[in-house]
């Protein structure tokens, strides 16, 4: 008895993508093969791995490859594997539905797409970053079949769409185990790059470009002239008549040939981390990264690493152009593939890349491993502790390499992951110094440039024993700080820290070239130079001049700051808030808060700016006794030392409202007078 198909509606993103396919004008059309070939490779790899663990599923794993079968009259192309196969649940969300990681964000990317009209260009942007995977294959096909049967289940389905609203799933009882997906491909039309996928030679080429280091075989049927085999007998009577006859009259005779069809394999099977640098191509790396990767950039550097000795391995490993959409995702993978002699063993291998080096993709190959290893035996192994060593050290090395001789390479690199890159100063100690060093960083030097820490103390001014930095929100933020305002006056240079991430590696202790990193915006900073020296005298008479102000608002702001005392800081803004020096920032606070910790309010010292008119005139108004009335404009001083740093009041309406007090106070005087 035959049951009817069952018709499923494609999820609304999912036609949407559907959408964009089958009106694609991706220029890389070619590409589907890529992740049709892709695809079939995980499958087989997913199949022997799975064999290994469990012993007792019972599947033939002596001839895993891949085959491609072209059909010029049907206009089709089938590309099959035997490996792991899908069931049909499995079908229906993995293929029906984009059941991936980077759902949301390509959701996002589709709708704001779509709002500004879907632009050609906006169109292949995100192809090119998403990377569409089976989908691509509208992009070539009007119609899309895919026939699979999971290893160890006996009955297969059949999944098909024509890249409409709909798919329709069917249950094959006969299908051999693993996948096919047969492409009804659309006609060719060399001026939309669509070629002709049924031609052999085109096939072969793509193969050989796309594929040909796919572990496993990608064969296809070719046909092949040969000569005649001649039976035995007459064999014997040709080589007697050689014996007689003239060369001249043998070269004439044209040999009897036919045509065969031979399954001949397409693709080298080489595994490029196992070939010398020198003979592999760029082209040849760039498409092993974006089959590694699952990404369609290039990648900006490749390193590759051969290991003798003790622990033999080997590693081809890239760094990309573009960071993927979620670099910053808890979920965000480590991107490194473990092989044992050329067998794939398992990916996203967190145990040989610290997750501040999330972003580099790549291959190991360790020969000394049992095939078998699982993840809790990894984190034990001593070996894949050396081989995470010396990879991230080579990852930093070339980095810093890539910094010094190819500087606008290095730019695109900081640009995309710096702020992972960052991450490790916080926790990775060993290589600290080595990170600082390949680290550069904002600076007041210059609005562009960014700076290294090396030059930073090549421009120290003498006897500066500190390298100066502020932490903020954005550097306008910074620059634009009451804090800064010495420093600037005095041209001291000070690292601009806008990354969340800084907050926490520079407050940690840590020194570069035995010179520790000193906040602008906490602690004393003492910026008298020798001259100044001299008006030490004139300092203490301020101060003393100053001393029963700072002591009333010490107390008057005793909610908000722990001290107020006078300020070598300024010399524009009447007023700065400094934190303790070991105390946490407003943006640290800030970080915390919004992770959902509670934190006790950290209150800090209010300096003031003993030069200022309003804090002159403060002073004058205190010593005349009017305390009272003053309240109000010690509150706003504290509210504006707030915001002038960037920072957030506390309770806005209520400075709102002291503020317009005071303000109606001052035209009311005004107008007495
Ligand atoms: N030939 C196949 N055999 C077994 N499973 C497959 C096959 N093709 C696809 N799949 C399953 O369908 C999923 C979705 O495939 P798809 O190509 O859309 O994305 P992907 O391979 O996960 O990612 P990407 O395309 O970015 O590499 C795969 O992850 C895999 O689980």
């Amino acid at each position: 008895m035959s049951v009817a198909p069952e018709v499923h509606e494609f999820q609304a993103e999912t036609r949407q993508l559907l959408d964009l396919m089958v009106h694609s004008i991706y220029s890389n059309k070619d590409s589907f093969l890529r992740e049709l070939i892709s695809n079939a490779s995980d499958a087989l790899d997913k199949l022997r791995l799975e064999s290994l663990v469990d012993k007792d599923l019972d599947v033939d794993t002596s001839d895993l490859h891949i085959k491609l079968v072209p059909d010029a009259e049907k206009r089709t192309l089938t590309v099959i594997d035997n490996g792991i196969g899908m069931s049909r649940d499995e079908v229906i969300e993995l293929i029906g539905t984009l059941a991936r990681s980077g759902t949301a964000e390509l959701r996002r990317s589709l709708a704001e797409a779509r709002e500004k009209g879907l632009s050609e260009a906006a169109a292949e942007e995100l192809i090119g970053q998403f990377g569409i995977g089976f989908y691509s294959t509208f992009m070539v096909a009007d119609k899309v079949t895919l026939v699979t049967r999971k290893a160890g289940e006996s009955v297969g389905t059949r999944w098909e769409s024509t890249g409409d609203g709909t798919y329709t799933i069917d249950e094959v009882p006969d299908a051999p185990q693993g996948t096919a997906v047969t492409l009804t491909l659309k006609p060719v039309d060399t001026e939309n790059h669509l070629y002709d996928y049924t031609d052999k030679t085109k096939l072969r080429q793509l193969v050989k470009r796309y594929s040909d280091f796919i572990a496993w075989p990608i064969r296809m049927d070719v046909e092949k002239t040969v000569p005649v085999e001649k039976p035995e007998s007459e064999k014997d009577a040709e080589g007697a008549e050689k014996e007689d006859a003239e060369k001249e009259s043998d070269e004439k005779k044209a040999p009897e040939t036919k045509t065969v069809i031979e399954e001949e394999t397409v693709n080298s099977m080489k595994a490029l981390w196992a070939k010398p640098r020198s003979e592999v191509s760029d082209e040849e790396y760039q498409e092993f990264y974006r089959h590694v990767s699952h990404a369609w950039d290039s990648p900006l550097e490749t390193i590759t690493l051969q290991a003798e000795g003790t622990f033999e391995y080997q590693a081809l490993l890239f760094i990309p152009t573009q960071p993927p959409f979620d670099l910053f995702m808890r979920d965000s993978k480590v991107g490194i593939h473990l092989y044992v002699k050329r067998v794939f063993i398992m990916d996203d291998c967190e145990e040989l890349m610290p997750e501040y080096l999330r972003f580099v993709k790549g291959v190991v190959d360790a020969a000394d491993l049992s095939l078998n290893v699982s993840r809790e035996i990894l984190q034990q192994d001593r070996q894949i502790r050396a081989i995470r060593r010396r990879l991230t050290k080579k990852v930093i090395s070339t980095i810093t390499e890539m910094r010094d001789s190819r500087p606008e390479d290095y730019r695109k690199f900081w640009d995309a992951f710096g702020r992972v890159f960052k991450e490790g100063l916080v926790n990775d100690f060993d290589n600290r110094d080595a990170l600082l060093k390949a680290s550069v960083f904002q600076s007041t030097n210059s609005e562009e440039d960014l700076t290294t820490l090396a030059d930073y103390i090549g421009r120290m001014k003498s006897g500066q024993d500190a390298i100066y930095y502020m932490t903020g929100e954005s550097r306008q933020q910074i620059v634009n700080s009451p804090h800064m305002e010495a420093f600037r006056a005095k041209g001291i240079e000070v690292l601009i820290l806008s990354d969340p991430v800084d907050e926490m590696w520079v407050t940690s202790g840590v020194e570069f070239e035995g010179k520790r990193f000193q906040s602008i915006a906490k602690g004393a900073v003492d910026l008298d130079d020798d001259e100044d020296e001299k008006d030490e005298k004139a300092k203490e008479e301020q101060n003393k001049a100053f001393e029963e102000l700072l002591k009333w608002l010490t107390e008057t702001l005793s909610d908000d700051v722990s001290e107020t005392r006078l300020s070598s800081r300024l010399t524009e803004s009447p007023a700065c808030l400094v934190g303790d020096t070991w105390s946490m920032s407003p943006q640290l606070e800030k970080l915390y808060r919004a992770s959902g910790q509670t934190l006790p309010k950290t209150k800090r010292a209010l300096e003031l700016n003993p030069d200022h008119p309003l804090i002159v005139a403060l002073n004058k108004a205190f010593a005349d006794g009017e305390r009272d009335k003053l309240v109000p404009t010690a509150k706003l001083v504290y509210g504006m030392a707030v915001i002038a740093e960037g920072g957030e009041l506390e309770d806005p309406a209520e400075f709102a409202k002291v503020l317009a007090g005071q303000l109606t106070e001052s035209f009311a005087g005004g107008s007495e007078s």
